[in-house]
């Protein structure tokens, strides 16, 4: 096992590389987070946020690397479960082969949610034409009994696994809020109450880890104070570990107990908000950032 997860880590990303043609967005990046924390990853524009949580969650099959969850009591080798390419050695290796062909049939980004982490997107992806309550049962799905005999005979298993969907996104829904919005659509709530169900979906997957991407982006402070109460509820309340994006310094320096930058697709730096404000190379890769980046440290 990987000394890093060893260490009650929850997340450990190795020599993670992504390349896109000739654009190198992650170089090799390294970085661990610890079960429980929340943990802020930032950096200027482009400086590969997004691709670092899109290699995490399976989004993209990285080029290189290693990323590990240790989750559900056990370790999870993310890139392995994507499916991989066959290597030549694979045909002195029969259960390497096997492990490779079966992640080729039947692995992909499900596996991932299903070790147990769940994450939101910079730009919402609801289902803009169903009711909240529709949204958070989708989510479920997997979880729930959903054998076709027994739907049709509704037996009293279906019909609990039914109840506890229904139990489990109120529950979500009071935690952040939304409660009396159930029934209504998912695209017409405001962008704050949207950013709010999302995470209320992803926790309904029932994730030991979440990433947050931008989950502060075009909210107003009083929205944003909630949305620091949610993240910290996750936490102290269900020791949900969070990883999460945000170019709000005022926030990220608030509720992180530790912080990593990401710059030109390497981090440049990680520890304390406090050590992290006052670093010159975090300094240095903010200044020279493009000035539309909002961000002040
Ligand atoms: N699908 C893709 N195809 C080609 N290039 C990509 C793709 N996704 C990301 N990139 C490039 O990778 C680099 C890092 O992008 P990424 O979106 O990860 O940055 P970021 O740190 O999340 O930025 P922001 O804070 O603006 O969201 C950029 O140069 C971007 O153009």
């Amino acid at each position: 096992m990987s000394e890093a997860l060893a260490d009650n880590n929850i997340l450990s990303v190795e020599h993670l590389r992504m390349h896109f043609g000739g654009i190198k967005a992650l170089n090799d990046v390294n970085l661990a987070v610890k079960r429980g924390s929340i943990t802020a990853l930032i950096g200027p524009n482009g400086a590969g946020k997004t691709t670092v949580f899109n290699c995490l969650t399976g989004f993209y099959k990285a080029s290189g690397g290693n990323i590990l969850l240790n989750t559900r009591r056990r370790t999870t080798n993310v890139i392995q479960v994507l499916g991989q390419k066959f290597q030549p050695d694979d045909w002195i290796k029969p259960a390497q082969l096997g492990k490779r062909i079966f992640y080729k049939m039947f692995g992909g980004t499900h596996l991932v949610n299903r070790a147990g982490l769940a994450r939101t997107f910079q730009n919402i992806r609801l289902f803009r034409e169903m009711s909240v309550i529709e949204n958070l049962l989708v989510a479920q799905h997997m979880q729930t009994n959903r054998n076709l005999i027994a739907g049709v005979l509704n037996t009293p298993a279906y019909r609990r696994a039914e109840n506890q969907a229904l139990d489990r996104a109120f529950y979500w829904l009071e935690v952040v809020e939304l409660v009396d919005c159930a029934n209504r659509l998912a695209g017409e709530m405001s962008y704050g109450q949207q950013r709010r169900l999302e995470i209320a979906r992803a926790m309904c997957t029932a994730p030991e880890m979440i990433c947050l991407d931008e989950p502060a982006a075009g909210l107003n402070p009083v929205e944003t104070r909630t949305l620091s109460k949610i993240i910290r509820f996750l936490r102290d309340h269900h020791d949900i570990t969070v990883l999460l994006i945000e170019h709000d310094m005022g926030m990220v320096m608030e509720i992180s107990d530790h912080i990593i930058v990401l710059d030109h697709g390497d981090v440049i730096a990680e520890g304390l908000p406090q050590a992290i404000q006052n670093d010159e190379k975090v300094i240095a890769a903010y200044l020279g950032a493009d000035e539309d980046d909002e961000v002040s440290l």
